[in-house]
């Protein structure tokens, strides 16, 4: 009988702590790598998130999609080059086989001046909510998020033999977005709907926030082939590997299909973070291999995802 395996669980502090041994961050190192290559998904607490962030980002959620349909809709990442904005439920198509996804979501990022304005990078939408409701508790989110991120690529890069300067062009101005997710209570039928349909995320790595208690997701074990539920537990992080990894690795860390039916009573409110990288950047772990960059393998993914043509 095969043995349905447990996701592991890291604790991250033992790295990043300003005063961790050489090692104790080797122990993280080498943790990291095997949850990467036998799963493509771990947890990890210890990561330096405050809870109450994490709390108030998830009431961000609230707060935004609780807004009248046409002020969301008014939002629309359809009209913005940078992809940032409102997506509303059915829009994106995560697996073709399936129904559209039964989510709605919301990308931020990085503040960028309107002029230099491109795919994945610009200005972000706001929506009309007093600061301290949404663009402070977001906002402080996000720069978690980029200080986790760095230290993740940090690890995953050492993980793999490599010294971190080979991370220089990777990590220069790198595109770290933020979707807030909702899924509303799941009551189809169907069984071809999902709340997310069975994908790979598109980018370097994903940190995923859920909200407590609330189950959904699921990635999908080979070995057993079964799709294994990811426990929805507080002040734990999910972070997963994305197909730039998998591919620069050759397939060595692993991105794992994953899909998320939302398994709770109500609402469902997750986070992730798509860390992608310098737009520009390539294979940092293989200089020179002639392979894409960073934005024409997200472009080509993101955009046949919600039937947008890859021009703009
Ligand atoms: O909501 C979740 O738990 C996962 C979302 C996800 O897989 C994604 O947005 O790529
Ligand atoms: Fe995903």
């Amino acid at each position: 009988m095969t043995v349905i395996p447990e996701i592991p669980t890291i604790d991250l502090s033992s790295y990043i702590r300003p005063d961790a041994t050489p090692e104790e961050r080797a122990g993280v190192i080498e943790d990291v790598r095997s949850a990467c290559s036998r799963y493509g998904f771990l947890q990890v607490k210890g990561h330096g998130v405050p809870l109450a962030t994490q709390r108030e980002v998830l009431e961000s959620c609230r707060r935004l999609f609780d807004l009248p349909q046409g002020v969301k809709d008014s939002l629309s990442l359809k009209n913005n080059p940078a992809r940032r904005g409102y997506e509303r439920i059915g829009e994106q198509i995560l697996d073709a086989k399936a129904l559209p996804d039964c989510k709605e979501g919301y990308y931020l990022g990085r503040e960028v001046p309107l002029k230099q304005m491109g795919f994945l990078r610009g200005p972000n939408q706001w929506p009309d909510l007093p600061s301290e409701d949404f663009h402070a508790p977001v906002t402080e989110y996000y720069e978690h998020m980029l200080r986790l991120g760095n230290s993740l690529v940090e690890i995953l890069a050492l993980g793999l033999g490599h010294d971190i300067s080979v991370l220089k062009d990777f990590t220069k101005e790198p595109v770290v977005n933020l979707k807030l997710l909702h899924y509303p209570k799941h009551i189809s039928t169907d069984e071809r709907q999902f709340g997310a349909g069975a994908h790979t995320d598109f980018g370097a790595i994903t940190i995923l926030l859920q909200q407590p208690g609330k189950y959904g997701l699921q990635i999908f074990h080979a070995p057993s082939n079964a799709w294994l539920p990811v426990p929805a537990i507080e002040d734990s992080l999910v972070i997963n590997i994305g197909d730039l990894v998998n591919k620069w690795t050759d397939g060595k860390y692993n991105s794992t299909l994953h899909r998320v039916v939302n398994a709770s009573d109500g609402d469902r409110y997750s986070v992730p973070c798509f860390y992608h990288g310098d737009l520009s950047a390539t294979n940092p772990f293989k200089p020179g291999d002639g392979s894409e960059t960073v934005e024409e393998h997200i472009r080509r993914k993101f955009d046949i995802s919600y039937g947008l043509t890859s021009k703009s």
